[in-house]
């Protein structure tokens, strides 16, 4: 059986991930996340785990270190890297969307658009003709409009409570957003057995 390194994401994507793993019956061990180790061996199932950042799960795998991974469609969206996407995993589910104040139109200007996901949304104002300035941040993106940084913001929306709290509305829906199984093209190629028995396994436990 060939070696595989899987990069998961750390945080809210990790548990459901790896319940998916167990799920599809690799034996790992459990309370992985609790401890601070960044990299985690499975000789029995010959698996080694590099826990990284989400945005940065597409980076590991394009650069081999990591034969495969699960990364958000946001990311994958917004980053464009070279990578196989194998498997939608129906996890982590959520959308992107834009919000802002109630009852506020987008003057002929171009309006200031806060966000996370610079690329997606400067690609949906594109297509839809509209010129926009991006602004980017790095989270709690719902300050920019009550504060006056931004006309709109574009962000995960999930149970849409943050934009509730702080007394925003949602305006366009952009698109869905799942976690996905990715792989490297050579990884892919060199280790197609192993990579296609996971993607079956996997495939099983999909809800
Ligand atoms: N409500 C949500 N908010 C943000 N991301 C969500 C939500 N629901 C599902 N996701 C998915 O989880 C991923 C983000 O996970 P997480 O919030 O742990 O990372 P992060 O925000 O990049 O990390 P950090 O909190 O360190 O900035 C997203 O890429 C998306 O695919
Ligand atoms: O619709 P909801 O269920 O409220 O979820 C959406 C919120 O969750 C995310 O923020 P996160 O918690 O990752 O914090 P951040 O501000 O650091 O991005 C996202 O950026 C929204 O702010």
């Amino acid at each position: 059986m060939t070696d595989l390194t899987i990069a998961m994401p750390k945080g809210r994507i990790f548990e459901e991930a790896y319940e998916m793993l167990i799920q599809a019956g690799f034996d790992l061990p459990a309370d992985v996340e609790i401890s601070r180790k960044l990299m985690i061996e499975v000789p029995s199932e010959k698996i080694r785990f590099i826990l990284a950042k989400p945005m940065d799960v597409p980076t590991y795998v394009e650069h081999g270190v990591a034969d495969i991974g699960i990364a958000g469609k946001d990311v994958l969206l917004e980053q464009g890297r070279a990578v196989h996407e194998l498997l939608d995993l129906k996890i982590s589910k959520c959308y992107i969307a834009s919000a802002g104040l109630p009852n506020t139109k987008l003057g002929d200007i171009a309006p200031r658009i806060a966000t996370k996901y610079p690329t997606v949304a400067s690609n949906y104002y594109r297509e839809k003709g509209e010129q926009v300035e991006i602004i980017g941040l790095n989270g709690s993106i719902e300050l920019a409009p009550m504060i006056g940084l931004a006309d709109r913001i574009v962000d995960i929306v999930s149970t849409g409570q943050t934009l509730k709290e702080n007394g925003l509305v949602e305006y366009e829906y952009i698109t869905d957003v799942s976690s996905r199984l990715i792989a490297n093209p050579v990884s892919y190629r060199m280790k197609n057995e192993r990579i296609q028995d996971l993607v079956k396994r996997l495939k099983k436990c999909v809800k």
